[in-house]
């Protein structure tokens, strides 16, 4: 597969301890991002994203754990192998940042507003008045009244509001990359709307990158430019948003699309998902999968190109069967 030297993620897995036993999240998978890129993570929950994400962000406690052999570059620094404080240093909010999921609660109520902006500059060393100033003006990017909403305390805006102030925060040191899980998702579809739209200017006009972990089809299909399906810890295709929502292969992105009227056809064309488990030998999908072989049932599919796209599938590339 292609890298990128913008974000090269290679053979990541992590496991979770839960009692006595090990949950895989992330089955040893790998993708790279370009430079300015909308990059969508779809998948039902519990299919890894969000896992995806704190590992990239370092935030995966014990006794969770990434295994060994894993390596996560950004700009050709490998971001597993630095020191945790140069990592907070160098890489947290300045080239990374992040707005995590269920976010509107991450702001602290008896804060004002601008004072969520001061504690995460001062910790950079920036000083009140730039912080102010960029603050101001990253309000203002979010399309808030500045002035108004930096005096205000959180309990004082809308849901909408809130994750607004919090995209401004993500974007406080001018990070090349902000990580965004399920950053719409508790809003109503008018003001998801509206977020998506501030979204897609700040990645037009700022250049900034985007990972957006969403498993809202739509909303996926609007604001990426590059998707990544994954089931059950792993990546099952990997293309062009639009390539993908126009004719997805993998028989789990299909489903996933033929689940969502807006996306294909019309309210009688559209088919829940079978299911069921992932299964726990041959292909994770075979047993929820209207197009399973008897080889599925057995053997692991790896992912192969196939059409400028990465398919894990044995209907597809070099994996194809027969
Ligand atoms: N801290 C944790 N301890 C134990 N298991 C965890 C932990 N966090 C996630 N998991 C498990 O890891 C798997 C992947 O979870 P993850 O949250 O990454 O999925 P997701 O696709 O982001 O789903 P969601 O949208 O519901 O968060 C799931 O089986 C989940 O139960």
């Amino acid at each position: 597969m292609s890298v990128s030297g913008f974000l090269d993620v290679r053979d990541l897995s992590v496991w979770y301890r839960v009692g006595s036993s090990e949950i895989r999240a992330v089955r040893d998978e790998s993708f790279s991002m370009e430079k300015g890129e909308v990059l969508g993570i779809i998948g039902e929950s519990g299919s890894g994203k969000s896992t995806l994400a704190k590992a990239i962000l370092r935030a995966i406690r014990p006794p969770g754990r990434i295994g060994p052999q894993s390596k996560i570059f950004f700009k050709g620094k490998d971001l597993l192998a630095m020191k945790e404080s140069e990592f907070r240093r160098e890489v947290l909010w300045k080239l990374i940042s992040y707005v995590p999921q269920a976010s509107q609660n991450s702001l602290n109520n008896t804060m004002r507003v601008i004072d969520h902006f001061y504690d995460t500059a001062y910790s950079h060393g920036l000083s009140r008045e730039e912080a102010t100033e960029r603050a101001l003006n990253l309000l203002r990017t979010v399309r808030l009244d500045p002035e108004r909403v930096a005096k205000a305390y959180p309990f004082q805006l809308s849901g909408g509001m809130k994750q607004r102030v919090l995209i401004a925060l993500s974007l406080l040191l001018n990070p090349e990359l902000v990580i965004m899980d399920e950053a719409v998702s508790s809003l109503d579809v008018a003001t998801q709307k509206y977020l998506l739209e501030i979204i897609k200017d700040i990645n037009k006009d700022m250049g900034t990158s985007i990972i957006f972990i969403t498993h809202d089809i739509p909303v996926a299909a609007f604001i990426s430019t590059k998707m990544i399906v994954m089931y059950a810890g792993e990546i099952v295709e990997e293309g062009r948003t639009e390539e993908i929502i126009k004719k997805p292969l993998h028989p789990y992105s299909n489903a996933l699309m033929s689940s969502v009227p807006s996306i294909k056809g019309d309210l009688d064309r559209v088919r829940p998902i079978r299911e069921g488990l992932p299964s726990t030998e041959g292909c994770l999908f075979s047993t929820r999968c209207d197009r399973v072989m008897e080889s599925c049932k057995t053997q692991h599919p790896g992912i192969s190109a196939f059409n400028g796209r990465r398919v894990r599938c044995f209907l597809y590339g070099t994996n194809k069967a027969g």
